[in-house]
C-alpha cells in the first residue's frame, strides 16, 4: 500500500499547486471573485470555489476512476457527505473564500485522503503564500513544509497563542456561544488571540509552532480532514471542544500542540451543530 498511497499522495500534492495557480490568477479577476452566498449572507462561495473543486475532482477520477469525493461545494450542491471504507477525498476548494473575496492573504486548497474511514494523508496548500503542509499518517512524523519552524513545546496555556474564527452563522445564540468562548479564552489570560481566516491554515500554524492551538466550534470535515493528519504528524493533539476524541463530523474540533494546551476544552462554551453526516431533512 505504500508506494501506492504515495503514488496517489504525489498526485494530490500536484493538484493542489495546479488548483493554487488557477486561484492566485482568479484573485487578479473581479468577475473570477463575484460573490454568491450559502448557508448565510456571510456564508460565501465563487465560482472558482466551483470551478477549482471540478478541475480536482476530474484530474482524480481520470488516474483514480474508483474513488469517492467530499467535496464542499458538492455537498452545497446537494451530494451526501457520507464517508464509507472506500478511498475518499475530502476536498476544501478555498478554505479562506471570505479571503479571497477581500485578497486577504491567506487562501488554502486543502485536500484529505481517507480509506477506511481514516484519514491518511493532508495536503494544504496556502496559495498565496506559496506554502505547501502536508503529512502521511506513518509511524514516525512525516510533515513536510518548505518553511516549518520548530513545533511550540509551550506548555503555559498563559504563554500561548490561541487561534479560533468567528464562523459564517449570525444568530443571536451561536455569536454569543463565540464571545463567551472568546471571552474566557482571553482571560486566562492567554499571549493573544488570532485567526487566519481558514481553518486549515490555522491547523498547519498549530504543526509549525505559530500558535499553541486552535478551535472551532461551526467547521465542517472538508475544512479540517487534511489539517488533522498534519497536526497529528506534527505530535500535536486533537480533541473534541468538550474534551474526548475528535470526531470530524461533528464540526467541533480543538488542535493543540500538546495535551496541557488542548485543556482550554475547559474554556470553550460548546454547541452541537447540526453534523456533515446527518441525514438531509425532509
Ligand atoms: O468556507 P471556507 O472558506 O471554505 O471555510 C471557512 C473555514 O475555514 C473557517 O474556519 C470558518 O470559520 C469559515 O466560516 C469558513 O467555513
Ligand atoms: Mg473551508
Ligand atoms: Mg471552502
Amino acid at each position: 500500500m505504500d508506494d501506492v498511497l504515495q503514488n496517489i499522495m504525489d498526485h494530490a500534492v500536484a493538484v493542489a499547486r495546479e488548483a493554487g495557480q488557477v486561484v492566485r490568477e482568479a484573485l487578479c479577476d473581479e468577475k473570477q471573485r463575484d460573490v454568491m452566498t450559502k448557508s448565510s449572507t456571510v456564508d460565501l462561495v465563487t465560482q472558482t470555489d466551483q470551478r477549482v473543486e471540478h478541475l480536482i475532482i476530474q484530474s482524480v477520477k481520470k488516474k483514480f476512476p474508483t474513488h469517492r469525493f467530499i467535496g464542499e461545494e458538492s455537498v452545497a450542491a446537494g451530494e451526501a457527505c457520507v464517508l464509507t471504507d472506500d478511498p475518499t477525498w475530502i476536498i476544501d476548494p478555498i478554505d479562506g473564500t471570505t479571503n479571497f473575496v477581500h485578497s486577504f492573504p491567506f487562501v488554502a486548497v486543502s485536500i484529505g485522503f481517507s480509506v477506511d474511514k481514516k484519514i491518511q494523508f493532508g495536503v494544504v496548500y496556502s496559495c498565496l503564500e506559496d506554502k505547501m503542509f502536508t503529512a502521511r499518517r506513518v509511524k514516525e512524523h512525516s510533515v513536510t513544509e518548505n518553511h516549518l519552524m520548530l513545533f511550540s513545546s509551550i506548555s503555559d496555556v498563559r504563554r500561548s497563542i490561541i487561534a479560533t474564527e468567528f464562523g459564517s452563522n449570525r444568530e443571536t445564540e451561536t455569536v454569543e456561544k463565540i464571545f463567551s468562548s472568546l471571552r474566557n479564552i482571553l482571560n486566562i489570560p492567554v499571549h493573544g488571540v488570532r485567526g487566519a481566516g481558514t481553518a486549515a491554515v490555522n491547523m498547519c500554524l498549530v504543526a509549525s509552532g505559530c500558535v499553541e492551538a486552535y478551535y472551532e466550534v461551526g467547521v465542517h470535515v472538508w475544512d479540517v480532514a487534511a489539517g488533522s493528519v498534519i497536526v497529528e504528524e506534527a505530535g500535536g493533539v486533537l480533541m473534541d471542544v468538550e474534551g474526548g476524541p475528535v470526531d470530524l463530523m461533528s464540526r467541533r474540533i480543538v488542535a493543540a500542540n500538546n495535551g496541557t494546551v488542548a485543556h482550554i476544552v475547559k474554556e470553550i462554551d460548546a454547541f452541537s451543530p447540526t453534523r456533515d453526516d446527518a441525514p438531509p431533512t425532509q
